[in-house]
């Protein structure tokens, strides 16, 4: 009951319709019971006293009650079946938009299949409930209400027969309903694994094909299945339990009532009539009572649901406009949900501006003997990038590790791009990923142009940076809008621009459409040099102040790469850039470098400075590096 409460304000909007309904059916049902009356009347009165024209008029106004009801019943299905349709998409919108807005830990401990099991199968549980098991566990107690006081009026002794198992069902349906509900949760978590499964499969068909390894993928997709098949087994002996004993105990109940009143009826203490009507009545309550079983699990079910959306929508989400860490989970409901795919870290709009003045930077103290310590710059003053004694650490790494980045101060210079070097696992990654704020610093500053990251809304700082990753994803869009993303007024001129510099503009023209082809998932494959350039050209639309390239080259061969680097090169001139590099070319587009290595800065300086005065660098330089690539 605690989860299921908890949908009100989704259900809030449509609650007058939902009560229409329930009254609508509560009436419907109700008239069922009056048909047992009719009954009585008809038996008693011109059945008894041969009556031709009293039968006709009984009849009619049996059918009259039974088109009614029926009539009744399909005006509360056109009530409900609408606005449920739309609680359901607010409930969905509401999920995907409170996913957008939380922070990426988040989405690195959740499975997608967790996730799209929540926001797909789990809501259309919590509907039907909405539509069916709301309104009929409302209807059913009515109606056995009623029934039982029509029962006990026309004869207690046989209405207290007939009620005899009240008691002992209800028992057993608490029962059912805790046991029922581990289970349906049980299932629903086991769905969602299985969902995790077939989306990696998918994903990973050419891994799975070219390693020939879908007899073993095979297997582990038919362990899920089997414990998702005796999870649903259970579900159903549960199931088949109580309607068994739903469907026994009033049964032999109207058996021993029949009993009695056939005796009292030949003893002439009770009229055939009323014994007609009693039988009836408690016939009609016979399907209310029967079906409290399934809708009992239907509840269950939807419960299990409503808990499984509220984990997610209870996480606390980051505050884009704020300038503070998470604020409290997404309860919001309505509003408009993020059109389009997820644009985390894309946006960089604002042009190149005029950076303040250089500071001299020098070689940090560590494992590497030149080039001199880099100083910590006076943060709120030095214009450019500034990381000041940043220590982060994953939320969710053992609390007994050291942080990964353990003390990292570097200043890259207005307009000047570093390279960041280092061995594989150092976390390049991991500090390119505090720029945009996908990560906060467990301790230290970050600075642009003079504004601590952290006074900064996250909104506010994407706007400034733009980020190509290694792994360029692109979404079922077409390649000019995967590419605006990354400044959504850009005009064409700035498309064309970007894509030139991307090296792009030529195999995006021979695309069918040109830049209006469909790429992405569901649209035409792409190679990975040609999806990695299509990102450059995203992160490098917007003309934005900072931009963060992790090794945004690592796809294309020699030559492209060269083209691609001569027209970055204009780029790179006016931005203040961090390059994460592996290989010479790369770390040749930067003005000087900066090696990472045992969680802080070792050595900055030029590509050659540090080949000669490094040896850790130049070994890694030469591909001979523990863990280099
Ligand atoms: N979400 C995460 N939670 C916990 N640990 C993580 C997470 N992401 C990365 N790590 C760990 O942080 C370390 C650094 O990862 P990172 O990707 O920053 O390295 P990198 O230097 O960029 O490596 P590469 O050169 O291979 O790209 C790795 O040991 C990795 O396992």
């Amino acid at each position: 009951m605690r989860s299921l409460v908890r949908l009100w304000p989704f259900a809030r909007p449509v609650r007058a319709r939902l009560g229409i309904a329930a009254c609508v059916a509560v009436l419907a049902s109700c008239l069922s019971l009056v048909i047992p009356l009719v009954l009585k009347w008809l038996v008693d009165g011109p059945v008894a006293a041969r009556d031709p024209g009293g039968v006709w008029l009984g009849g009619g106004c049996l059918l009259l009650l039974g088109v009614a009801e029926a009539l009744l019943f399909g005006l509360r299905r056109r009530l409900v079946a609408r606005p449920l349709a739309r609680v359901e998409a607010a409930m969905r919108e509401a999920l995907y938009r409170h996913l957008q807005r939380l922070p990426v830990s988040f989405h690195d401990r959740w499975s997608s299949g967790q996730l799209l099991s929540r926001g797909t199968t789990d809501l259309q549980l919590v509907r039907l409930f909405l539509a069916f098991p709301l309104t009929f566990l409302l209807v059913n107690a009515t109606t056995i209400l009623v029934g039982a006081v029509l029962l006990l009026v026309q004869r207690w002794s046989l209405g207290l027969v007939l009620l005899a198992p009240v008691l002992p069902l209800m028992v057993l349906c608490s029962v059912f309903e805790a046991k029922y509900g581990r289970a349906a949760r049980l299932t629903q978590d086991q769905l969602g694994d299985l969902t995790t499964v077939v989306e990696e499969s998918v994903l990973g068909i050419r891994i799975i094909k070219g390693f020939g390894r879908h007899r073993s993928q095979a297997r582990a997709f038919r362990r899920l299945t089997h414990a998702l098949r005796t999870s649903e087994l259970r579900k159903a002996r549960l199931l088949t339990w109580i309607l068994g004993f739903n469907t026994t105990l009033p049964e032999i109940a109207i058996g021993g009532a029949l009993v009695l009143g056939t005796l009292q009826v030949a003893d002439g203490a009770l009229s055939a009539g009323t014994l007609v009507a009693f039988l009836s009545t408690a016939l009609a309550l016979r399907w209310p009572v029967e079906s409290i079983g399934f809708l009992l699990a239907m509840a269950n079910e939807a419960a299990s649901a409503t808990e499984r959306y509220f984990e997610v929508l209870d996480e606390p989400a980051v505050d884009e406009t704020g300038r503070g860490g998470p604020v409290a989970g997404g309860r919001a409901v309505g509003g408009t949900a993020v059109g389009g795919p997820a644009t985390d870290v894309r946006e960089a709009r604002e042009p190149a501006a005029a950076d303040g003045p250089a500071k001299e930077s020098h070689a940090p103290d560590g494992p590497a003997p030149a080039p001199p310590r880099e100083k910590p710059p006076a943060a709120s003053g030095a214009g450019g990038l500034v990381f000041s004694g940043v220590v982060f650490r994953y939320p969710d790494a053992p609390p007994d590790d050291p942080p990964l980045l353990k003390d990292v101060t570097l200043h890259i210079r207005p307009g000047e791009t570093m390279a960041l070097v280092g061995a594989t696992g150092s976390g390049k990654t991991t500090l390119t990923s505090l720029v945009p704020r996908l990560y906060d610093p467990t301790a230290g500053r970050i600075v642009l142009d003079g504004r601590d990251l952290a006074t900064l809304s996250r909104q506010e700082a994407r706007a400034l940076v733009a980020v190509a990753f290694e792994e360029p994803t692109l979404f079922s869009a077409t390649a000019a809008e995967n590419v605006l993303m990354g400044a959504e007024r850009a005009h064409e001129g700035e498309l064309r621009r970007a894509l030139a510099v991307a090296q792009a503009d030529g195999f995006v023209d021979a695309l069918p459409e040109g830049s209006a082809t469909q790429v992405g998932e569901q649209g035409l494959s792409l190679s990975g040099g040609q999806r990695q350039r299509l990102a450059l050209a995203r992160a490098v639309v917007g003309r934005p102040r900072f931009l963060i390239l992790d090794d945004p080259l690592s796809a294309l061969d020699v030559h492209t790469e060269a083209l691609v680097e001569a027209a970055l090169r204009r780029v790179l001139a006016t931005t203040t850039a961090l390059v994460v590099a592996h290989r010479p070319s790369t770390v040749l587009l930067a003005d000087r470098v900066a090696l990472l290595s045992g969680g802080r800065i070792a050595a900055v300086g030029t590509h050659q400075q540090l080949l000669r005065d490094n040896p850790e660098y130049a070994s890694l330089m030469s591909g001979e590096g523990e863990g280099a690539r």
